[in-house]
C-alpha cells in the first residue's frame, strides 16, 4: 500500500532558480527509505516540498488519504515557557489522542529515552541531545502513518541512539513508513530497505542496496562505495 507518492518537476526557493529537478519516488507502508546525498544535493529541500514548506513547486505531493505524518527535525523546536510534559500534552490534544493512551505511551517513551526524571523541566534548559530526544518522544507519541526524520543522528549518545532505532523498527513493524534523510551511511545501510541519492538536486540512484550495487557492477560495495560512485559526477 502506498502511502507517500512524491513527483517533483522542478522546486525552489524563489521563482527561476530551482534547486530540485526531477524527483520522484513513493514510500510503501513498512518501508524506510534513506534519502542520501552530500551537503547541498536537495534533501532538505526534498523535505520541505513533502510538508508543504517550499514556496515554488511544479510537480506533486501525495499522502494517502486518511493517513498522518510525523516530522522529526533536525534542530530542535520547542516552545519557551512549556515543560517536556506540557509539550507532550499540546501534541497530543492537537492529534486528539485519548488521555489513557497518551499517559501511557508519553510515559513509556520518556522512560526509554531516559527524560522521566526531566518531565516537568523547560527543555530550554536542556542539552542538544536531550532536545532532540524530546523532538523523538513527540514523533513517536503520534504513532503516524508516515515519519518524516531529517539528520537524528547526530549528537545523540548510543543509548539513545540504540532507542531510536528500536523505535523506528517498532514503527515499521506496525506499518509506517519512514523516510530518513542522514550522512551516516554505515546505519542507514543497516536499516533501510531503498535509498533515493540526491546529487546537484536531481536523483541519481534510487531503490535498494542490491539494486545500487547492480548500477555500479559490484556485488559487495558498500552504501558509502555507491554515494562515490554516483556523486562523483
Ligand atoms: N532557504 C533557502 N533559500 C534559498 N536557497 C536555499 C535555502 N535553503 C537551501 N537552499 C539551497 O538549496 C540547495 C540545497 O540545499 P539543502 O539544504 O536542501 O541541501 P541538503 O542536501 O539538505 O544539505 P546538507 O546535507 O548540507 O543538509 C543548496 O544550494 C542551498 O544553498
Amino acid at each position: 500500500m502506498e502511502i507517500l507518492q512524491v513527483k517533483l518537476e522542478r522546486a525552489g526557493y524563489s521563482r527561476g532558480r530551482e534547486i530540485l529537478r526531477d524527483v520522484s519516488f513513493s514510500l510503501r507502508a513498512g518501508e524506510m527509505m534513506g534519502l542520501i546525498g552530500p551537503n547541498g544535493a536537495g534533501k532538505s529541500t526534498v523535505i520541505k516540498a513533502i510538508l508543504g514548506f517550499l514556496k515554488h513547486v511544479v510537480g506533486r505531493v501525495h499522502l494517502r488519504e486518511a493517513c498522518r505524518y510525523g516530522y522529526i527535525p533536525e534542530h530542535p523546536v520547542f516552545y519557551e515557557d512549556l515543560t517536556v510534559w506540557e509539550h507532550l500534552e499540546l501534541a497530543a490534544s492537537v492529534w486528539g489522542m485519548p488521555r489513557a493512551a497518551f499517559e501511557e505511551r508519553a510515559l513509556g517513551l520518556l522512560e526509554r529515552f531516559q527524560l522521566r526524571g526531566e518531565m516537568h523541566h523547560l527543555p530550554r534548559a536542556f542539552s542538544k541531545g536531550m532536545q532532540q530526544k524530546l523532538m523523538f518522544v513527540t514523533g513517536f507519541l503520534l504513532q503516524p502513518d508516515l515519519y518524516v526524520v531529517d539528520e537524528p543522528f547526530i549528537g545523540l549518545d548510543p543509548r539513545a541512539t540504540k532507542t531510536l532505532l528500536q523505535l523506528l523498527e517498532e514503527e515499521r513493524r506496525r506499518g509506517a513508513a519512514v523516510l530518513l534523510s542522514t550522512h551516516v551511511l554505515d546505519t542507514a545501510e543497516k536499516i533501510c530497505d531503498s535509498f533515493l541519492l540526491l546529487h546537484q538536486g536531481r536523483c541519481v540512484a534510487r531503490g535498494s542496496l542490491m539494486r545500487l550495487r547492480r548500477q555500479i557492477g559490484r556485488e559487495n560495495a558498500s552504501l558509502m562505495d555507491c554515494f562515490d560512485v554516483f556523486t562523483s559526477a
